[in-house]
């Protein structure tokens, strides 16, 4: 382990924490490899309309029969809010569209260009966007750690979610207060206010949503991502009425859970698949 990295460094770190014993950089090459190959080998056999332009950034709209569609998957990738790209998000492509779940895969502004709570607006506005031109479509928003925050604080900026009726959320980060100091808040000169302001709290989720949400976690997820989920449902659960379920996913970390979406039999994705086909 480096000595460059802070005891709370190391704990928000995902790439140190993995389910078979590799090492950080294998944790990230193995992630983009696999994810380069799902991008390529989706592009060969399934229908994508690529860059759709909205608010400044782009999406790419996976699947066919997208006005006639009743669910649409929206996806917003990982990556501290500083890396990754919507091209790393296309692992549950086939798995969905195979069930005739079209996918977006969002791309939005990394944090290093624009202030988180931009970001988090920018998301918003593609929410809005999609809402408006898929107009007989219900709408899950799912994301992976930093895209799993994305997605709640957006949502949470909507006038209007009747239509954003799911919530799958990937080993999430939801409390931001901690990393001003670490090298994840310095790549994206996150203040101790913005920290605050675009933390997670139960309540306005529960103030702005009325679906189902689904929290999930690997059970070789960094330490600090485990519990952040596991506070989140807990607070969620003490505010009554959600329908909130939570599942610790055996064996994966980080990284494989996604990459393991690529398979429609692995355990993540027959839980992802029962959340989105179950009423
Ligand atoms: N520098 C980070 C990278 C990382 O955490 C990450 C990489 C790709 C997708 C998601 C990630 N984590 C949270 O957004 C690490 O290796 O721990």
């Amino acid at each position: 382990m480096s000595t460059e990295y802070t005891e709370l460094e190391i704990l928000y770190s995902c790439s140190f924490w993995t389910n078979d014993g590799r090492s950080p950089q294998e944790a990230i090459s193995q992630f983009v490899n696999v994810l380069d190959d799902c991008y390529e080998s989706n592009k060969k056999s399934i229908a994508c309309t690529e860059n759709v332009n909205y608010g400044g950034q782009f999406y790419d709209i996976w699947g066919k029969d997208l006005e006639k569609s009743e669910q649409i998957f929206i996806f917003i990738h990982g990556g501290y809010w500083q890396e990754g790209e919507k091209k790393y998000a296309t692992s549950m492509v086939k798995a969905l569209t195979d069930h005739g779940i079209p996918v977006i895969c969002l791309g939005y502004d990394l944090a290093t260009i624009k202030p988180l709570d931009l970001v988090i607006e920018q998301v918003a506005i593609g929410l809005r966007f999609i809402a408006q031109k898929y107009s007989s479509a219900n709408f899950t928003i799912s994301g992976h750690s930093a895209g799993a925050h994305l997605a709640v604080k957006a949502i949470c900026q909507l006038e209007d979610t009747t239509r954003f009726n799911k919530l799958a959320l990937f080993s999430g980060v939801y409390q931001l207060e901690e990393l001003p100091n670490t090298y994840i808040g310095k790549g994206i000169n996150l203040t101790e206010e913005m920290s605050k302001k675009t933390s997670v709290t139960a309540e306005e989720l529960k103030s702005k949503f009325f679906g189902q949400i689904l929290i999930l976690y690997g059970e070789f997820d960094s330490p600090k991502l485990k519990q952040q989920s596991e506070d989140l449902y807990g607070q969620i659960e003490n505010l009554g009425n959600f329908k909130c379920q939570k599942m610790m996913i055996p064996n994966e970390d980080h990284f494989t859970s996604i990459e393991n979406l690529r398979d429609s039999n692995s355990n993540v994705s027959k839980k992802l698949l029962k959340f989105l086909l179950e009423p």
